[in-house]
């Protein structure tokens, strides 16, 4: 070693003519050619700006193909892959909400100066976001409407819409390994959002209070849980950030900004899984 250098070994691969390398197997040309600033004159900060969606949307591609594969494993009774998927999921949420941190360092004169420049756009159109909403239950037709004219992504949730969830696809598992889930739930009209069946309470009770004797089933509705969690975090964290960066502004989208923001807090994926917790009772029966 000399200088502070590492000597380039003379084995590594410099010939890529006729050969893969790591730019076109990532498809860096079209990944790195994707950022478009829109302010004129170029504003500095758009440029963070542009990259915090980027690559929230890049991780929010994961996820989706990530829950998809969770349902597919819970149809097919293997459960172990499932949980794999939704522990992967679990951190990828974890690796959103902590970017925020990032995009926090734009002060509002900063965005205002190239705000302006961003038109009616807004995160209200992320198509990503509401598939994996979908997936999760928080179906809404009415999401739809900004995608009207462009077919491909309207087709793409429209059929997300039709399909069951990831809380569906989880309960009719429960119902093949014995549990007393009502076929009224199995058969529900899956397009609507789930609300709350109490009926459904029992069954988490069964488990929950008996962990050892379902424990697979028990890992899975806490990782639910945490993922409902996780959730509401990134929205927390995207409110505050909203509210320091435009204050009580309204939004691109045109809805009222924060207070639009702030009712989401109040949709929950999995509402049993969190009422069982009202019923369970250690020895003392408290
Ligand atoms: C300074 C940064 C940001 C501001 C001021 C902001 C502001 C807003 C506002 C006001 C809305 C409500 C819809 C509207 O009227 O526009 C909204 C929705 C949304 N934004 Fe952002 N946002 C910011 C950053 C982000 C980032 C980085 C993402 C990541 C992809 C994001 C994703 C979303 C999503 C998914 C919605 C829809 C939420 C829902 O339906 O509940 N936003 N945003
Ligand atoms: N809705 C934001 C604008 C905004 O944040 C935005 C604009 C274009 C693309 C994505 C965005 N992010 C989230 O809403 C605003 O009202 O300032």
């Amino acid at each position: 070693m000399s200088g502070n250098t590492r000597p380039i070994e003379a084995s590594i691969r410099t010939d890529f003519r006729d050969e893969m390398d790591y730019g076109s197997y990532l498809g860096l040309d079209a990944l790195l050619s994707a950022q478009h600033p829109v302010s004129d004159p170029p504003h500095h900060d758009e440029l963070l700006f542009i990259i915090q969606h980027q690559t929230t949307e890049l991780w929010l591609k994961l996820v989706v193909h990530e829950l998809r594969g969770v349902r597919r494993f819970l149809d097919s009774d293997d459960l172990p892959r499932a949980l794999k998927g939704l522990a992967r999921v679990k951190h990828i949420q974890r690796t959103i909400t902590e970017q925020w941190s990032v995009l926090a360092t734009l002060t509002p004169s900063e965005y205002a100066e190239f705000r302006g420049s961003l038109g009616q756009s807004s995160g209200f159109q992320s198509h990503q976001y509401r598939a994996v909403e979908f997936l999760l239950g928080n179906k809404h037709a009415g999401m739809l409407q900004v995608f009207r004219d462009k077919p491909e992504i309207h087709a793409q949730l429209a059929q997300l819409l039709q399909e069951p969830t990831v809380y569906d696809a989880f309960l009719r598992l429960l119902a093949r390994r014995g549990h007393a889930v009502p076929t009224e739930i199995l058969d529900r009209d899956v397009t609507q959002a789930w609300t709350e069946h109490p009926e459904l309470i029992a069954v988490f009770k069964t488990i929950y209070e008996d962990p050892h004797a379902y424990w697979e089933l028990y890992e899975a509705c806490e990782d639910l849980v945490d993922i409902e969690d996780a959730f509401q975090l990134w929205r927390f964290r995207h409110l505050r950030t909203v509210q320091r960066t435009i204050g009580f502004k309204t939004g691109t989208g045109g809805s009222s900004g924060v207070g639009f923001l702030k009712r989401a807090l109040d949709l929950t994926f999995f509402p049993e899984l969190i009422s069982v917790r009202t019923e369970i009772d250690g020895p003392l029966g408290v």
